[in-house]
């Protein structure tokens, strides 16, 4: 397999304050591939903004980065000096979060913008850099772009400024994206617009993305892996069918059947997770699930799960390991809709 676009290893972010030093990335491992799409998943504080902004070099104090390495197309990035690393965000990684206006400037016209940024990265005249905006504005879908390249940010609808974000993003052809909950402020009918042109542009310019966003929904439409985050880990990495469809981690199979389907019977209850996610200060030893876990035994209070293969997913499990006998026996004495990825 060619190299990857982007490479995290062993990632440790912490925060420094009064209660302490708070690890809120604690060991975080994987890969994306060009034209590939990763969705990392999670619930709130489960710390997938914060491994989007580590890999970005934005970890301000009191966040520092512990540990671990981040490389972009075989070059570490984590220790450039913050000038390297603004070129770095630049040039070869493109950004959009939830709200458009964090990238747009509400004072120039959205051509302005896209001049300035296309002409950072190319040789080319204004007039050469106009013509390449309009046709950016035209592939992401903006109607009649040379006429709309004149209007202002607030003069576009939201989904309409969100197409113009992901436009300034392909100005300098990055190898990675970095989506942030992308369609969280939009309309329901407009964020399915939004996720497949990220996912169409990613294809066709080969760009790397990096999806974060809490709703499976999303993640199950445009991801081809899906990384589901707890407690600043990875509680299991894999293709997204594998992870939806049959999920191994007990708490990405609770997630799993947390997706609303459009079709419901009066019978079908969104399964909810019994407990709520640890705060920092307060994450318990081993794996950080064990206390909501059916499935828990005395070592998951005990010893920290390392990422197990298992098939085609990654999984931070003690059920999974084939060298604990005890494991398989923890599996099969539980309920029933957690069994079906019983270890072999
Ligand atoms: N500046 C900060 N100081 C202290 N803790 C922080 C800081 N920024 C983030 N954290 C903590 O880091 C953890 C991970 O946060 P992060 O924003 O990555 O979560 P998330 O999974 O993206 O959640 P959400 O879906 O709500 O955005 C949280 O516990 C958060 O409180």
């Amino acid at each position: 397999m060619s190299e990857p676009v982007l490479s995290v290893r062993d990632l440790r972010v912490e925060f420094v304050t009064r209660r302490g030093i708070l690890k809120a990335i604690d060991g975080v491992s994987f890969d994306i591939a060009k034209g590939e799409v990763l969705g990392v998943v999670g619930e709130s504080g489960a710390g997938k903004s914060v491994t989007g902004s580590a890999v970005i070099g934005l970890i301000d104090p009191p966040g520092r980065i512990a540990g671990g390495e981040v490389r972009l197309g075989g070059q570490r990035i984590d220790n450039l000096s913050p000038e390297a690393m603004r070129r770095v965000r630049g040039k070869r990684i493109g950004m959009i979060f939830q709200d458009p206006l964090t990238s747009l400037n509400p004072l120039y016209r959205v051509g302005e913008q896209l001049v300035e940024t296309i002409q950072t990265h190319t040789n080319l005249s204004n007039a050469g850099a106009r013509k390449r905006a309009i046709e950016l504005l035209a592939e992401v879908g903006i109607p009649a772009p040379e006429r709309r390249i004149d209007g202002y940010p607030h003069e576009f609808s939201g989904g309409m400024r969100q197409r113009v974000v992901i436009a300034l993003a392909l100005c300098a052809e990055p190898e990675l994206i970095i989506a942030d909950e992308p369609t969280t402020a939009l309309d329901v009918s407009v964020q399915a617009q939004i996720i497949s042109l990220l996912k169409r542009l990613g294809r066709e310019h080969g760009t790397a993305i990096m999806l974060v966003t809490h709703d499976m929904g999303v993640i199950a439409e445009t991801a081809d892996r899906v990384a589901v985050m707890y407690s600043g880990r990875i509680a299991e990495i894999g293709p997204v069918r594998q992870v939806v469809q049959t999920p191994l981690h007990p708490y990405a199979k609770g997630l799993m059947g947390a997706i609303p389907t459009l079709v419901q019977s009066s019978d079908d209850r969104l399964v909810q997770i019994p407990g709520s996610m640890p705060r920092l200060s307060a994450i318990p030893p081993g794996c950080p699930f064990h206390p909501r876990c059916p499935h828990a035994w005395d070592r998951c209070s005990r010893d920290r799960p390392d990422p197990i293969q298992h098939a085609e997913h990654r999984v931070a499990c003690h059920l999974y390991d084939a060298n604990d006998p005890t494991a398989k026996a923890h599996m099969i004495h539980t309920h029933a809709p957690l069994e079906e990825g019983v270890a072999s």
